[in-house]
């Protein structure tokens, strides 16, 4: 497709042809200055449901659906998903509409902030049960959301938050068996820089090809293109696979879904649901579990942001230094062994893309990554990525803040982020 974009010469533009009504499906003929041409208007959600009926088990989420034990969530955040969660959760899987949150999709968002995540997604996570100001006695055991153009995603269990970078890896770890695409086995896996290592532990143990990309999607799609990668995902709320090489927020939740679904087949409605959370813990319990967070610090002054990020590759230059200070800060903290800005050649066209981020890599598996974003829109926004590795089964059970607090203090203080931006806290921790 990109290709014949390429080859476009000129365009015509009719201005005096009848109105077509598109709110109904069906083709419209007219005879217009270059002869005749028809317009149709055709129902999108019918070829999107059509494809995802080849990837998925239907009638398995069905019957999860149905399960009185079950009970599910969805919010569109008044974003393009509504028109698809009605189309997928209600007719075809037969949901009760009243899962169905804000699917109405609206130009202004309702008034929201359509950005599937903690921050933004507010009623949701009060509904999941997730919000201390807005306690609620039994929320559901599923919740997902969707941003307003429907390619990202987030998934909830009852009180509990799966984070993108581990949904990804629980994705792959989980995909042959319980999603019938995938039960050829998957080409690859991949992730983006500053992603949490979680998928890569899988994909060791797994033995499959595994790519670790800049951000920025078109980096996945070169691998998808080339039949090297099947699943891949983002610490951004990003994940998709290969049936269509994009990220696609409604694939995930039907994936997670699926999971669900596969992992309660043989438990009757007697026992114990497995639900999000189990699902979760037993894979911290086989892979270890990665403790992420990002810190956003937003609209900071450009200059002072690109000062910051100068101040943070002048000290990877003396590893020793780096260790003397981080030892003055948190002498629990493990020893750097590696510093670096990232740099990515492509497998697929061979070109290299450099300063991709700066990385801190420590003994015991743990990261730094500082990044500035490229989407931000006003000012600079300074990305701070923190990752903590714990494959003692024991602690894996820890409070995340409490896990990667002596991590937080150490980038804070190497970068002088409040020296260098002024600002004491972050704008969005996710
Ligand atoms: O972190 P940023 O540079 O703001 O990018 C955030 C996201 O932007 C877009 O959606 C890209 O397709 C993603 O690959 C990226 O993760």
């Amino acid at each position: 497709m990109y290709d014949l974009t390429k080859t476009i010469k000129e365009y015509l533009i009719a201005e005096d042809l009848p109105n077509v009504d598109i709110s109904s499906i069906g083709t419209t003929s007219f005879q217009g200055p270059e002869g005749a041409f028809e317009v149709e208007v055709f129902d999108a959600t019918e070829d999107y449901v059509n494809l995802l009926k080849t990837i998925f088990d239907f009638k398995a989420i069905k019957n999860l659906l149905a399960r009185p034990d079950f009970s599910f969530c969805y919010d569109a955040l008044h974003g393009v998903a509504g028109v698809y969660a009605k189309k997928i959760f209600i007719d075809e899987l037969s949901a009760d509409e009243s899962s169905l949150l804000n699917c109405v999709p609206k130009e202004d968002f309702g008034g929201g902030h359509p950005d599937p995540n903690l921050t933004y997604a507010k009623e949701l996570v009060a509904r999941m049960g997730l919000s201390k100001a807005a306690p609620v006695s039994e929320p559901p055991e599923f919740g997902a959301a969707a941003d307003g153009d429907a390619d990202r995603n987030m998934i909830l269990g009852k009180r509990f938050f799966v984070t993108p970078s581990d949904s990804v890896a629980i994705i792959a770890a989980n995909a042959i068996g319980s999603i019938p695409y995938f039960n050829s086995g998957l080409k690859g896996v991949a992730r983006s820089m500053p992603t949490s290592a979680a998928l890569d532990v899988v994909a060791k143990n797994l033995n499959l090809k595994f790519f670790e990309v800049p951000t920025g999607w078109k980096f996945f799609g070169n691998l998808m293109d080339a039949g090297l990668c099947s699943v891949c995902g983002e610490e951004s709320f990003g994940t998709g696979s290969d049936h269509i090489r994009e990220k696609d927020g409604i694939w995930a939740v039907l994936a997670w879904l699926s999971i669900l679904a596969h992992r309660n087949k043989n438990v009757s409605t007697d026992s114990k649901l497995v639900t999000v959370e189990d699902v979760v813990r037993q894979h911290w319990a086989t892979y270890g579990r990665h403790f992420y967070t990002r810190y956003d610090y937003e609209n900071v002054d450009a200059d002072a942001a690109k000062e910051l990020m100068a101040h943070l590759v002048n000290v990877q230059s003396s590893l020793p230094e780096v260790n003397k200070l981080i030892k003055q800060v948190r002498p629990d903290v493990a020893d750097v062994e590696k510093a670096d800005e990232f740099e990515y050649k492509d497998p697929v066209d061979g070109s290299i893309s450099s300063h991709q981020g700066i990385r801190y890599l420590f003994q015991d598996g743990s990261r730094l990554v500082f990044r500035l974003s490229g989407t931000g829109s006003e000012g600079a926004t300074i990305r701070l990525y923190i990752e903590q590795y714990q494959s003692d089964s024991t602690k894996i059970g820890t409070e995340a803040q409490d896990a990667l607090a002596p991590l937080v203090k150490v980038a804070l203080s190497l970068s002088k982020m409040q020296e260098f931006t002024g600002r004491s806290s972050p704008t969005v921790i996710t």
